[in-house]
């Protein structure tokens, strides 16, 4: 894994365990109203118009897009909903992505869109942290735990995301009762995006879905810069794609989503 992605695991720990080690009985989601992501990416689709999460992302390894503090993540995060996205994405990871769990809170806040929340979950105690109506689950970190994981997101009212990279990562998220697969482009060894990834993986999931008899929404991560990436991988079978680092270049967060949203038409 590379250095950067250990050094996120590393001070994740340290900050998950600065959270004690109680459990907290208290639902970290009173009385919230779970936004729909399902129903919202068919809504898309029967409109003709491409599913696109959008990314709240101040940073990422090695680079720096823009300070986001919440006042201005819930402002992105209404040029993303009035542009069309079909949820939002946000980056809860303090140190090396400087995200943060108020962002997320503030974009829940300003939106009607499902929100994802995009850290990297180690421990079970992250889920009492604030809720979503999403939440990421990497395959490569959690391995033999992610079900368990899946169970427990499920359990509390989240819908969870599992991140796949390779076939052995399918497999496992293929065993859990999770029924949205990230393919994520980006190698987390090397940090290089590959869009062949997603042409790789999502006949691999097609298929398993026509045997199994089950149905999973392929959702395609990372690397996309242009209408012609989307096309591409929706083209290799995703149902959505998760774009960030596009978005927080461009001078126009409005105007790219749009672009991202109408880049294929199937009326
Ligand atoms: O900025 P990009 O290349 O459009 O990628 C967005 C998203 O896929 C990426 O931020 C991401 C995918 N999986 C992650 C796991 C943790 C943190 C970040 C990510």
């Amino acid at each position: 894994m590379h250095d950067s992605i250990l050094h996120i695991l590393n001070t994740t720990k340290i900050r998950v365990q600065a959270l004690g080690v109680e459990i907290h009985n208290e639902d970290p989601q009173p009385q919230f109203l779970k936004r729909d992501f399902i129903a919202a990416v068919a809504a898309v689709r029967a409109d003709g118009r491409v599913p696109v999460i959008t990314e709240v992302k101040p940073a990422s390894p090695g680079k720096s897009f823009r300070d986001i503090p919440p006042a201005a993540a819930a402002e992105l995060a209404w040029e993303m909903e009035e542009a069309g996205a079909v949820a939002i994405s946000v980056l809860t990871e303090p140190g090396v992505f400087r995200g943060s769990l108020e962002n997320l809170k503030a974009v829940r806040k300003t939106v009607c869109l499902p929100v994802l929340r995009k850290d990297f979950i180690i421990d079970r105690r992250q889920l009492e942290e604030a809720g979503s109506d999403l939440i990421l689950l990497i395959a490569g970190i959690l391995g033999k735990e992610l079900d368990s994981f899946v169970d427990l997101a499920l359990e509390k009212g989240f819908e969870p995301l599992v991140e796949v990279h390779n076939r052995e990562e399918l497999e496992l998220a293929l065993e859990t009762d999770t029924k949205l697969i990230g393919i994520n482009n980006r190698n987390f060894d090397t940090l290089k995006i590959d869009l062949a990834t997603t042409e790789e993986l999502a006949p691999l999931i097609r298929e398993y879905d026509l045997d199994h008899g089950t149905s999973h929404i392929i959702i395609s991560e990372s690397g996309m810069n242009s209408p012609e990436d989307v096309r591409r991988v929706m083209q290799a079978g995703a149902d959505a794609v998760l774009i960030g680092s596009a978005l927080m270049e461009s001078d126009s967060v409005f105007e790219k989503t749009k672009e991202f949203v109408q880049s294929v038409c199937w009326r």
